[in-house]
C-alpha cells in the first residue's frame, strides 16, 4: 500500500526539490558498484597489508573476490551506557560472519560523546560537531576499501546520525545497523526529573540528587527516556537499517545476541556477491526519509532530529526542510507516550508492542510509504512483528499484536493521544525555530510575556536561583547556535524553568541553541535561525520587549514594529572563553564552516 495522498506530495516535492542533487548522487554510486566487488581493485600490496593478521585461510579467501568481508565500523566505549555492550559484539560477529561463509573485520572506531555526561558542561559545545566528525571518522575505516557491506555500531545521540552520513557516504556498500538495546527500567525518569526540581530549589543535596541519577541510570544500554538516542533506534528500524524488531531488546540478553548474529549473517546475503544486493545509498531514498519523519512525529521524538535528519538526508543528495518536516506533523497523529511525552519510558513502548504495532498502525492508514527496499528485503510488513528467540537460539518473528497491550503508552492509529505529531516549526520577525509541543500542556502552547535576555546557561540558573525569575518571561539564551559556539544542549535549563511552570508563571525558552531530546515541558523555541553570531534579530532583543511564541499558529515575534527592529544594532558577545579549554580549540575550523540550523547545522552540507 502506497502513502496516503497527502503525505505522497510532499514527497514528490522532496524528490522534485531533490532532482539535481540527488541524480549526481545516484551516478557517483553507480560508478563505484560497476567497479565490482571493491577490493578487486586493490593491489597486491594493498591487499596483503589489509589481510596480514588474518589466517591463511582467510588470506585465500580474501584474495578472491567470492567471500564477502564485513567492515565493522564500532563505536564502543564505556563512557556511554549505550555504547559499552559493543566491546564483545566484533568477536560476536566475526563467529557469525565465519558460520555463514563470510568474514569480518573492524574497519575502524569512531568517537562517541555521551551527551549526558558532558550535559552542562564545556564538552557539549564538542557534542553536535561530533555527528560530522564520526561521519569522517567512519569514512576513515571504510576507505580501506576492503569491504563488500558495512556494520555498524553505534546508537546514541550524534553516533547514529553520523554513521547513517558515512553509510550514506558509502551508498555502493549495503549497510545494517546493530543497536545494543536499552537499559532495564530504573527509578521512572519523572522521579528524576522531580528529584532534579527539588535540588534545583534547594530542597534536598547532592547526596539525595546523585543516589535518585544513579538509580535511573544503572545500567549497561541506553537511557530508558525517549530522548535522541531512542529516537535513533526508531528511525533505524522505520527506515529499514535495522532488521526487524531490533530496536528495543536489553544487552546481554540470548535475543540480543542472536539478533547480532543475524544481521551478520544477513549482510553477507546482501553484498553484490549474492542475489539480493542492496546498496544502502539506494535503499534510503526520498520515501524512507519521509518514513523516518513520520516515525518522528508518531512518537514524540528528539528535536535534535529536524537537525540530523536533514543532515542525513543531504548525505544521500536528498533535500529534507523544517518546512515538510512540519507539514508532515499536521498528518501525523501522536500514538506513543514515552518520557518525556508521558510517564513511561522505551520498555514499557517495547512491552506494549513497540515497533512492529506501531508501523502496522501507520501503514493502516497509509501513513507510510511501503513501497520501500529494507535491509529485510520490500516493503515495511516484515517490521509489523514482535520478536523473541526461538527454540535453538535463533530469532523467532511473529505478527505484532492487533490491541496495544498498553493503551496508556501505545494507541492505536484510530484513537491517537493526539491528532498530529509533536514537531512543528515557527516563522516570524525573529526568524525560524523548531518547537516539540508533544510534551507542553496546551496551556503552554501560546505564551506572551517580557524577554530576559542571557548569554550562557549559568546567567539564567544564577538569576533563578537569587529568586530574580519568579515571574512571567520569555528566556531569551542567545549566542547559542553552532558558529558561536557549537550549538549544545541547554538542557541544565529545564530544571529551573520547569520550577516556576508548576509555581504557575507562564515562561518559556527561546534560544539559537538546542535542547536534548529529553527536554520536553517547558515551551522552547529553539535552533532559532538566523543565530545570534550571524547578527539574527534574536540579537537585537533587548529585557523587557514583549515576545510572543504561538505553536499553535506556528509564529515567533517580538511585538516591535519593523522599523524599530531594523534601527537597532545586533548586541556582540564575547566568545573568547567558548574557544579554548577541553578541546574546543581543536574545533575552530568547525565554528567557521558549520551552516545554519535549518540546513543540518553541518560542515559536511551546506
Ligand atoms: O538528546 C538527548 O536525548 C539528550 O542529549 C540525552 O542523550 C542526554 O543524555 C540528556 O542530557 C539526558 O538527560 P539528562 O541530562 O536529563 O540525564
Ligand atoms: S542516551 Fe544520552 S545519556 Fe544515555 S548513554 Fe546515550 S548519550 Fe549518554
Amino acid at each position: 500500500m502506497s502513502a496516503n495522498a497527502r503525505i505522497s506530495a510532499i514527497t514528490s516535492r522532496i524528490v522534485e526539490r531533490s532532482k539535481p542533487t540527488r541524480e549526481r548522487y545516484l551516478e557517483r554510486l553507480q560508478a563505484a558498484t560497476s567497479r565490482g566487488v571493491s577490493r578487486s581493485i586493490l593491489g597486491c600490496a594493498n591487499l596483503a597489508h589489509g589481510f596480514a593478521i588474518c589466517s591463511p585461510s582467510e588470506k585465500d579467501a580474501l584474495a578472491g573476490d567470492r567471500v564477502p568481508n564485513l567492515g565493522i565500523i564500532t563505536a564502543y566505549n564505556d563512557m556511554l551506557s549505550a555504547h559499552q555492550p559493543f566491546e564483545t559484539y566484533p568477536a560476536i560477529i566475526r563467529e557469525a560472519a565465519a558460520q555463514a561463509g563470510g568474514i569480518a573485520q573492524v574497519a575502524g572506531g569512531v568517537p562517541a560523546m555521551c551527551d549526558g555526561v558532558t550535559q552542562g558542561q564545556p564538552g557539549m559545545e564538542l557534542s553536535l560537531f561530533s555527528r560530522d566528525l564520526i561521519a569522517m571518522s567512519a569514512g576513515i575505516g571504510l576507505s580501506h576499501n576492503m569491504f563488500d557491506a558495512a556494520l555498524f555500531l553505534g546508537v546514541c545521540d550524534k553516533i547514529v546520525p553520523g554513521l547513517v552520513i558515512a553509510a550514506l557516504s558509502f551508498g555502493h556498500l549495503p549497510s545494517i545497523f546493530v543497536p545494543a538495546g536499552p537499559m532495564t527500567s530504573g527509578l521512572p525518569n519523572d522521579e528524576k526529573s522531580r528529584v532534579r526540581q527539588l535540588y534545583a530549589e534547594g530542597k534536598v543535596g547532592r547526596a539525595e540528587l546523585l543516589e535518585a541519577e544513579s538509580k535511573s541510570y544503572h545500567g549497561p544500554g541506553t537511557c530508558t527516556f525517549y530522548g535522541t538516542a531512542n529516537s535513533n533506534q526508531m528511525l533505524m528500524e522505520i527506515m529499514g537499517f535495522h532488521l526487524p524488531g531490533s530496536s528495543f531488546i536489553n544487552p546481554g540478553t540470548p535475543l540480543r545476541e542472536a539478533l547480532t548474529r543475524e544481521a551478520a549473517k544477513r549482510a553477507l546475503a546482501i553484498t553484490a556477491l549474492g542475489n539480493e544486493f542492496t546498496p544502502a545509498g539506494e535503499m534510503i531514498d526520498e520515501r524512507s526519509i519521509v518514513n523516518g519523519v513520520v516515525g518522528l512525529h508518531a512518537t514524540g521524538g528528539s528535536t535534535n532530529h529536524t537537525l540530523h535528519l536533514v543532515a542525513m538526508a543531504r548525505a544521500a543528495g536528498i533535500q529534507l526542510t523544517w518546512q515538510d518536516i512540519a507539514e508532515l506533523s499536521e498528518e501525523i497523529p501522536l500514538l506513543a507516550r514515552v518520557y518525556p511525552n508521558g510517564l513511561a519510558d522505551v520498555n514499557h513502548f517495547h512491552a506494549a508492542g513497540g515497533m512492529g504495532f506501531l508501523i502496522k498502525e501507520l501503514l493502516k492508514k497509509g501513513m507510510l510509504h511501503d513501497d520501500v527496499r529494507t535491509v529485510a528485503g520490500q516493503g515495511l510488513q516484515a517490521y509489523t512483528i514482535d520478536v523473541r528467540l526461538g527454540d535453538n537460539g535463533t530469532v523467532v518473528r511473529e505478527p505484532a499484536p492487533q490491541k496495544s497491550h498498553d493503551g496508556k503508552v501505545l494507541a492505536s492509529i484510530e484513537t491517537p493521544f493526539q491528532a498530529n505529531g509533536g514537531l512543528k516549526m515557527l516563522r516570524g520577525n525573529l526568524g525560524k525555530a523548531v518547537i516539540k509541543i508533544s510534551a507542553v500542556k496546551p496551556d503552554r502552547h501560546i505564551i506572551e510575556a517580557p524577554a530576559i535576555v542571557f548569554h550562557s546557561q549559568q546567567e539564567l540558573q544564577d538569576a533563578f536561583k537569587e529568586g530574580k525569575l519568579n515571574r512571567d518571561f520569555v528566556a531569551v539564551v542567545r549566542f547559542q547556535g553552532p558558529k558561536a559556539n557549537g550549538m549544545p544542549e541547554l538542557h541544565k535549563l529545564t530544571p529551573p524553568l520547569g520550577v516556576l511552570q508548576d509555581r504557575g508563571f507562564h515562561v518559556a525558552l527561546l534560544t539559537d541553541g538546542r535542547m536534548s531530546g529529553a527536554s520536553g515541558k517547558v515551551p522552547a523555541a529553539i535552533h532559532v535561525t538566523p543565530e545570534a553570531v550571524e547578527g539574527g534579530p534574536i540579537a537585537r532583543i533587548k529585557d523587557g520587549d514583549i515576545i510572543r511564541l504561538d505553536a499553535i499558529r506556528g509564529t515567533l515575534e517580538v511585538l516591535l514594529d519593523a522599523a524599530t527592529l531594523a534601527d537597532r544594532e545586533p548586541v556582540t558577545a564575547d566568545l573568547s572563553d567558548n574557544e579554548f579549554g577541553m578541546g574546543r580549540e581543536l574545533f575552530a575550523p568547525f565554528r567557521r564552516a558549520v551552516g545554519t540550523s535549518d540546513h543540518g547545522a553541518s560542515v559536511l552540507f551546506h
